[in-house]
C-alpha cells in the first residue's frame, strides 16, 4: 500500500469513493482486475479485442459527454457547474479526438468508427448513467459516473506500477499519467463536496446513502459487462 492509498488498498480519491467502493468489493475487484485488464497489462489481450473495445468506447464517450453535460443541468452552484463544464470540454474537444487518433493508428478510419453499431452492453451502461441523472439529482448522477472515471485511474496506476508489456503501454500511460490521476483527485473532491452540501457531515447515516452505494455498485457491474463485451469481438 502506497502513501497515497486508502484502507481498501486503492488510490485515495476521496471519502465517498472509498465508502462506495468498500460496499461492493467483489464487483469492484471483478471490474478493476478483469481478464481484459490483466491482458492489457501483460500484453496478452488479442489485438482484435482491443480494437473492438476502442470502437465501442468511441460511442461510449459521446454518451459520457452527454452525462457530464447533464451534470451542468443538475449543478447546485458555480463550482459544480465549472467542474462539469471542464469535463464536457475535455471529453468533446480532446478525448474523443484522441480516440480517433488511436483508432486511426490501429487502422480504423473515421467512417468506420462512425459506422460502429452500439453493442447492448454499451447501451445498458450509458443509458443507466444518463437515466441516473434524468430521474435523480446530482449525487445520483455522480454515483453512476464515479466507477468509470475513478476505476480507470485505479487500473492505470496499478498496471503502470507492475512493469507492463509494451503492447498497450500507451493506453496504460494515459490513465497512469499525473494529469489523469489529478483529474481523479479533482472528481473525488467534487463528489465529497457535493455530498457535504446535500447530505451534511455524516452522509452514511442518511436514508439516501444506501441508494447511492447501490448506484455505484450497479455502474461497476456494468463496467464488468463492458469488459466482457470487449473480449467478444464479433
Ligand atoms: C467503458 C469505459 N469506462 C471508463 C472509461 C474512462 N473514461 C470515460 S470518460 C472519461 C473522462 C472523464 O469522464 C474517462 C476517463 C472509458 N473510456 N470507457
Amino acid at each position: 500500500m502506497t502513501a497515497n492509498a486508502d484502507q481498501n488498498g486503492g488510490p485515495a480519491y476521496g471519502r465517498a469513493f472509498a465508502d462506495w467502493r468498500g460496499a461492493c468489493t467483489d464487483d469492484w475487484r471483478a471490474y478493476t482486475r478483469h481478464g481484459f485488464v490483466q491482458g492489457l497489462g501483460d500484453g496478452s489481450l488479442p489485438r482484435a479485442a482491443f480494437i473492438h473495445y476502442l470502437r465501442q468506447d468511441y460511442v461510449f464517450l459521446h454518451h459520457f459527454a452527454r452525462a457530464w453535460a447533464l451534470g451542468i443541468v443538475k449543478s447546485a452552484d458555480i463550482h459544480e457547474m465549472q467542474a462539469c463544464t471542464a469535463t464536457v470540454n475535455a471529453l468533446v474537444q480532446d478525448e474523443i479526438r484522441l480516440h480517433v487518433e488511436v483508432c486511426a493508428k490501429a487502422g480504423i478510419g473515421l467512417d468506420e468508427l462512425e459506422a460502429t453499431a452500439e453493442a447492448p452492453a454499451n447501451m445498458a451502461y450509458t443509458r443507466y448513467v444518463l437515466e441516473s441523472g434524468y430521474s435523480g439529482d446530482f449525487l445520483d448522477l455522480m454515483a453512476a459516473l464515479a466507477p468509470c472515471v475513478l476505476g480507470y485511474g485505479e487500473i492505470g496506476a496499478r498496471l503502470a506500477a507492475g512493469d507492463p508489456a509494451p503492447d498497450y503501454a500507451e493506453w496504460i500511460g494515459t490513465y497512469a499519467s499525473a494529469e489523469y490521476q489529478g483529474l481523479c483527485h479533482d472528481v473525488g473532491a467534487l463528489i465529497d463536496r457535493a455530498v457535504k452540501i446535500r447530505l451534511g457531515d455524516e452522509p452514511a447515516a442518511t436514508p439516501r446513502w444506501q441508494a447511492l452505494q447501490h448506484r455505484f455498485k450497479t455502474a461497476t457491474r456494468l463496467e464488468v459487462a463492458f469488459w466482457d463485451m470487449g473480449l467478444r469481438p464479433e
